[in-house]
């Protein structure tokens, strides 16, 4: 089990380049099963639930290649007859994404539940909801979903809550239904949009995405070609929160700065200067001052529940008293608790944490719950006095490419033991 040590207390000063987005890619390679021809995708993250996610389908019979380090090729199989083996789907969450595209090209689905995870339980009532809606028949069996269906067929759609992973499971398997689907009160996250657009690269024919109707018009069938996936934005934000949590300065490249304004605005709140360009954001910390930051965790254009951990690092030391409410995902606190024992000041009731800010952290060796827990002890360490020692890293490797290669050149001393 590797451990990343970090000596902290070096603000980060310098440039780096963000990798494609872990959400975006992972939806778009089970949307990928819906082609009947070569997919090349530019822009993959080379991160473990990508890798793993590309395990499941080869056992699934797809075909994949990597041309390059962040470019490869998926052949989708022309049948599936067996079901992805639990002990690949168990490990990664987004493997209930390849329900709906499964049903819609394969006519049937077996696929184990990865179940719940440390951040929450995550059901998937409004995923079948919108799959039975289209025609499919879901039966639960030890633990797996089997879905089968005749053909599926346009409907309509309401989600009671914009999931992001229900709109995109029923916008993928309605891309081959018959008729016309419109899914009402959808989640409108960047990665649902690049979803669309990689679909209707294709031949798909979806509209509305990025907005709270999509109307899928169905298709016989769908292509090949060619597709660049968006720039992560929480990998970003990140990036973002830590030069603003050791009062760094750095300049990130590959960005769309519309994708980070939710976290671009507070961090403004909070004194730090945000300066975009066209595909960069400029982050500069210097001047700091007493501040009393409020955040309620929204699905998008809301604040993401995924830079809410790293939040709480960084207004552990901005003078003042903050107040993050965490509406998304139940359990997303649990980092709260290896903050304090770093030095922070941090109170959880509930869906609330009471963040009281303290002059500095010091090092400690604590242990990741959960992928964001994993970046905001990181970003922690980077800040705190001495040494901190952070185990569970798989976590952190979950959805960061080359984390500790892009600090170092940061300045940051950070090794992986
Ligand atoms: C692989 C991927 O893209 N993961 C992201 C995706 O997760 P994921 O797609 O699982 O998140 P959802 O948007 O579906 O979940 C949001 C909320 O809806 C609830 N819910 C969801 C589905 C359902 O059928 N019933 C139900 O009650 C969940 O328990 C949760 O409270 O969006 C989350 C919210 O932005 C992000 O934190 C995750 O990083
Ligand atoms: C919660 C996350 O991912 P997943 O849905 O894959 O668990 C995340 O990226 O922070």
């Amino acid at each position: 089990m590797s451990k990343l040590i970090i000596a902290g207390g070096y603000p980060l000063h310098g440039k780096v380049k963000i990798s494609g987005a872990k959400n975006a890619s992972l939806a778009i390679l089970c949307g990928a099963l819906l082609a009947e021809d070569e997919v090349v995708l530019e822009n993959v993250p080379d991160i473990s639930d990508v890798r793993i996610m590309l395990e499941i389908m080869g056992t699934m019979g797809a075909k994949v290649r990597w041309l390059a380090n962040d470019i490869l090729s998926l052949k989708a199989p022309e049948q599936v007859t067996e079901e992805p083996p639990y002990n690949l789907v168990k490990q990664l969450r987004a493997s209930n994404l390849l329900l709906g595209p499964m049903l819609a090209r394969y006519k049937k689905s077996q696929i184990s539940l990865p179940g719940g995870c440390n951040i929450g339980v995550r059901p998937m009532d409004l995923h079948f909801k919108g799959l039975v809606a289209l025609g499919a028949e879901i039966n639960l069996d030890r633990g797996s979903v089997q879905a089968t269906t005749q053909g599926l067929h346009g409907t309509r759609v309401y989600l009671d809550f914009p999931s992001v992973g229900a709109t995109e499971n029923i916008m993928m398997a309605a891309c081959l239904a018959r008729g016309q689907t419109v899914i009402e009160n959808v989640a409108k996250e960047p990665e649902i949009v690049d979803l669309a657009n990689f679909l209707n690269s294709l031949g798909a024919k979806i509209r509305g995405a990025g907005t709270d109707l999509i109307k899928i018009q169905g298709v016989p069938k769908l292509t090949g070609g060619r597709y660049s996936i968006i720039p992560d934005r929480i990998e970003a934000g990140t990036f973002m929160v830590a030069a603003a949590a050791t009062r760094g300065d750095i300049l990130l490249e590959n960005v769309i700065p519309r994708h980070l304004e939710p976290l671009s605005a507070k961090l403004r709140e909070s004194n730090v200067e945000v300066l975009e360009g066209e595909d960069s954001v400029h982050v500069k910390a210097i001047g700091i001052e007493a501040k009393n930051i409020d955040i309620k965790t929204m699905p998008y254009p809301g604040f993401p529940t995924d830079m809410q951990s790293q939040m709480m690092s960084f207004l552990s030391t901005v003078p003042g008293t903050s107040i993050i409410v965490e509406n998304i995902f139940e359990n997303r606190f649990r980092v709260a608790d290896e903050l304090k024992r770093m030095g922070a000041n941090i109170k959880v009731e509930g869906r609330m944490a009471v963040i009281e800010g303290v002059t500095e952290l010091q090092g400690a060796q604590v242990k990741a719950s959960d992928l964001r827990a994993g970046a905001a002890l990181v970003i922690a360490g980077l800040m705190a006095k001495g040494e901190t020692e952070i185990s569970n890293v798989h976590f952190v490797d979950r959805g960061y490419t080359n984390i500790e290669q892009k600090l170092t050149s940061l300045g940051a001393r950070i090794r992986r033991e």
